[in-house]
């Protein structure tokens, strides 16, 4: 008899609410500050010919070097008399013209070479971009004091000098992401639609592109004022009497300790603007890049993080099963807040039975399953609620290490794509030795043997030849039983098999669920086996829990479940297994089940 968990009333989701880039990059406050400062400084600097400041070049012999808050000077004057604060408004203004400017050029040559070697490949690549490698080969700084030597010095020059060496950053940055966008199937669709190369690169790789210039602008606009600044100090930028941040500091040197204020004035103002730019840039790229947001490039932890605010005790069945998951409560960082992917979920699995976790995507099912060994990465994930209990003992109460010797040798997990988790540069014999040899003391010729064995067991045709092949050389049946063989190496007790067929066309999904069902028969195996298939739980697995937005709203045996369900979403389930004969039924099903989640509110 099947029993449903939960009222068949859908509730309704949470709002996830979607920040805006402007708010998430004002919610870091490190860029927020950043932000407020330079805006401060570029208003300022726009409205230096509105402000009551003295002439900057005007030179007062009679007043030279007066301290700061001096009368009508208020930062005081140097060694001509002249205004310092005049002179810095006038000299940022100069200063972020000129490196702004530097910045804009760097970026339109760089992102236009990088676009076209990325897209035309093969020898235009290799052309330009040994070219952009000549550049690099040179100290930037040599280069721009070449480049200026050539031009003669001046402001513009310094200029066109600081974009050109910066290019290189541009073009390699861009190209690289170009490269691999020219092979992406949207793009091949672009070709065979007529367009011409101009169309596709500015309609199809270029807004793919933009994020990672307006990424490495912001990165490196600061950058480009300090070059000009120091430029200028060596008397190349800005030529007298015109002031810029650079060329004011290059005058205040040899004033530095009769008159430190001089110096110290510019040096500042370059300070600020230069941390207030690399904070911002900081931020727009957090903002700009979701998977920073979600602390995917942070190193995960080994284990999930372990917040629990309800503990549940092990109770006399989940010590009695071979796995118990009580109330268990996986939730993800977000930007918004924390979203609870799994809701309070609870089943229990006995020695040689296989339960049947069913649902649509994104219902949670991956994350349940992850979660029983503390594996969804942290940051985001982290565990909320709950307990799984293995041989009796709560897994989140063990050490890191404990975990760590449970994944792999009592637990094991078979997942989707084998050719994402087998490691592509080793052979699969090496790689199932690898893992036998991650958990048992034994050396390496008989892990290997083993090995060997283990590719039989899972009917690996010609397995001592076949053990020397690289993931690639396989089919992807074949790469699936080796995922089976790396999953059996330490004779776990629990395989957690995460839809280890979704991918296989339907001979080779019956043949490893065949294989599966046997290998479960003869080692007594307890087998998780997610799936959002009902035709596959009603060949291998004797319960079945259907799962809908992180709950479990349906569980009982396969049998009663199929036969008589209860839940609504149960029932539109099995009607979606097409069945001979029953295309209209299985049709109608089908396209009720996105205009009932429309009303509901997606779980994924
Ligand atoms: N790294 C992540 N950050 C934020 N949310 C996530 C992350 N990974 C998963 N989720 C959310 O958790 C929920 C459950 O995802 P899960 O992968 O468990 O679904 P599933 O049922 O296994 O789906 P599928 O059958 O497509 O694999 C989804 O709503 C998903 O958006």
């Amino acid at each position: 008899m099947s029993v449903p968990i939960l009222e068949a009333t859908p509730t309704p989701e949470p709002m996830i609410t979607r920040q805006t880039t402007w708010r998430l990059l004002m919610n870091n406050r490190l860029a927020a500050a950043g932000f407020y400062v330079i805006a401060l400084v570029v208003l300022i600097a726009l409205l230096a010919p509105l402000l009551p400041l003295h002439d900057p070049d005007v030179t007062d012999p009679a007043d030279r070097l007066l301290p700061v808050f001096s009368e009508s000077h208020i930062l005081g004057t140097d060694h001509l008399g002249r205004d310092v604060l005049a002179r810095l408004v006038w000299g940022t203004r100069i200063s972020l013209l000129v490196g702004i400017s530097a910045a804009l050029m760097a970026a339109f040559f760089g992102s236009l070479i990088g676009l076209v070697a990325g897209y035309a490949g093969g020898r235009t690549d290799n052309l330009i971009m040994r070219g952009i490698d000549m550049l690099m080969a040179f100290p930037y700084i040599l280069l721009a004091l070449a480049i200026v030597a050539v031009l003669g010095p001046g402001l513009l020059n310094a200029l066109y000098a600081i974009a050109v060496v910066n290019i290189p950053f541009f073009a390699r940055n861009v190209r690289g992401i170009a490269l691999g966008l020219s092979h992406r199937e949207f793009v091949d669709a672009a070709r065979l639609s007529g367009k011409s190369h101009t169309a596709i690169v500015a309609t199809e790789i270029l807004p793919n592109v933009l994020p990672v210039i307006v990424i490495t602008m912001s990165t490196t606009v600061g950058w480009m004022i300090l070059e000009t600044a120091g430029l200028s100090f060596l008397g190349l930028g800005a030529q007298p009497p015109q002031a810029d941040l650079g060329s004011m500091l290059g005058q205040g040197r040899a004033l530095l300790f009769t008159a430190p204020m001089i110096s110290v004035v510019p040096g500042v103002m370059v300070f600020l603007i230069v941390m207030s730019i690399n904070l911002l840039g900081d931020g727009v790229r957090d903002a700009l890049d979701p998977r920073l947001r979600a602390g995917a490039l942070t190193r995960p932890m080994p284990v999930t993080r372990i917040d629990r605010e309800n503990v549940p005790a092990p109770d006399e069945m989940a010590r009695a099963s071979a796995l118990a998951v009580t109330e268990l409560e996986t939730s993800f960082e977000t930007a918004g807040g924390r979203e609870p992917a799994v809701k309070g979920v609870s089943f229990s699995l006995r020695k040689g039975e296989c339960l049947g976790l069913v649902g649509e995507s994104g219902s949670g099912k991956s994350v349940t399953a992850l979660s029983v060994l503390g594996l969804v990465a942290s940051p985001p994930g982290v565990i909320t609620g709950g307990a799984v209990t293995i041989e009796g003992r709560d897994v989140f109460s063990l050490r890191e290490t404990e975990i760590g010797s449970l994944r792999g040798g009592k637990v094991a997990y078979i997942f989707q794509d084998p050719l994402t988790t087998l490691h592509p540069l080793f052979t699969v014999g090496e790689q199932v030795a690898e893992a036998i040899r991650a958990h048992q003391p034994v050396g390496r010729a008989q892990a290997q043997a083993k090995a060997v064995d283990l590719l039989r067991t899972v009917r690996i045709p010609d397995p001592e030849q076949r053990a020397s092949a690289y993931p690639h050389e396989l089919s992807g049946g074949q790469r699936q039983r080796v995922g089976i063989a790396m999953a059996l190496a330490n004779e776990p007790d629990i395989i957690i098999a995460d839809e280890p067929t979704t991918a296989l066309d339907v001979t080779v999904q019956a043949e490893i669920l065949r294989l599966l069902q046997v290998l479960r028969q003869e080692r007594g195996l307890a087998l998780l086996f997610i799936t959002h298939d009902f035709g596959v739980v009603a060949e291998i697995c004797d319960r079945v829990a259907v799962m809908r937005r992180g709950e479990i709203v349906e569980a009982g045996d396969t049998a009663a479940v199929l036969g008589n369900p209860q839940h609504p979403y149960t029932k539109r389930l099995i009607a979606c297994v097409p069945k001979p004969g029953q295309g209209r039924r299985f049709l109608e099903a089908i396209r009720r089940l996105p205009a009932e989640e429309a009303a509901g509110g997606s779980g994924s």
